[in-house]
């Protein structure tokens, strides 16, 4: 998924987002930090779906997003069980097929509520293990999930930790606790007055897991048919490997994005990033956590009418 030249401005004439470009890369997490009132949580919401931005495209949004919002509307009256189901019928799952799953994460999260309570007089962890529930009971292409661990105990948040690292797929998120910037090749990106700062701008928040200075990457894509009409558009790059529907690359490490982003624009999807062994620098090049994410599961049947949810 890539967020392409969003801006929005909300009703009140408030300016929350400046031109954002950002690339949802299924093979690491996508993690945004910055002050309050920075504007994460409207691009979270933007690239959920929820807003639709004044200016910008999402590209290539999967038909299943798993969204945690930051907060409920505080009067839900519907029950934890009946929203959850409430909630895969809007996006067009039977709550049959989902209900199974919902009931190993609730049972995963050690979730304490009743059923038959309003979801406004949970308990804050409570409440957002249903949120969380919500979001991943979905079988999502992508999650975006604001600030996924607040309010949880400790046991439901290690949960919800093994839960993301071992996830595949893109995973866009905040998070004050910096569990997530701990995760395999997470990506960093600082927001400040809606802008995301580049990756030279001292604001930027280094990388955990970045390479040191100096290094490659290795980028994995599948490119539908033959790769060379498509490399000819494309920056200059390394080729490893170049077969129908397999282009393989490397590239100096501050230019990845900007390479991905054209690669992605060109109608390739990525398959993994990682960062090149090069003799004497320590490279990491552990293979990725994450499995190759597939094609969006687009099947009939388990999606009917897709409408937007309501926060
Ligand atoms: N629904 C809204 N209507 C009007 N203004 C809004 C709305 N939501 C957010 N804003 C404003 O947009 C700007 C960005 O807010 P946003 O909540 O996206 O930032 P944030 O980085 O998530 O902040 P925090 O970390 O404090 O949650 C702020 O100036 C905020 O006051």
């Amino acid at each position: 998924m890539r967020l392409v030249g969003i801006h929005h401005t909300h009703a009140s004439g408030i300016v929350a987002l400046r031109g954002i470009d950002l690339v949802v890369d299924p093979a690491a997490p996508t993690v945004l930090r910055g002050p309050g009132g920075a504007g994460k949580t409207t691009l979270l919401r933007v690239a959920a779906g929820v807003v639709v931005p004044t200016a910008g495209e999402i590209e290539d949004r999967p038909a299943v997003v798993g969204y945690l919002p930051d907060r409920f509307p505080a009067r839900m009256k519907l029950p934890p069980r009946r929203w959850l189901d409430h909630m895969s019928r809007i996006r067009g799952l039977d709550p049959d097929d989902t209900g199974d799953r919902a009931d190993e994460l609730l049972e995963e999260f050690g979730y304490g509520g009743a059923d038959d309570e309003p979801m406004s007089e949970l308990s804050r962890s409570d409440a957002q293990k249903i949120g969380l529930v919500q979001a991943l009971a979905c079988d999502p292409d992508v999650l975006v999930l604001d600030e996924p661990w607040s309010g949880l105990d400790d046991d439901a948040a290690d949960v919800l930790t093994r839960l993301l690292a071992d996830r595949s797929g893109g995973l866009l998120l905040t998070d004050r606790t910096g569990t997530a910037a701990g995760f395999t090749g997470a990506r960093l990106h600082r927001l400040r007055h809606g802008r995301l700062a580049a990756a030279s701008d001292p604001d930027s928040v280094p990388l955990r897991t970045a390479p040191p200075p100096g290094s490659v990457m290795r980028l994995d894509l599948a490119c539908a048919g033959d790769p060379r009409p498509v490399l000819e558009g494309l920056p200059p790059a390394r080729v490893e490997a170049a077969a129908p529907g397999r282009l393989t690359v490397r590239v100096p490490a501050p230019e990845s994005d900007a390479w991905l982003m054209a690669a992605l624009a060109a109608g390739c999807a990525v398959r993994s990033v990682r960062p090149v062994r090069q003799e004497g620098d320590g490279t990491s090049a552990a293979p990725d956590a994450r499995p190759p994410a597939g094609p969006p599961d687009t099947s009939a049947g388990r999606r009917r009418g897709r409408v937007e949810p309501q926060w």
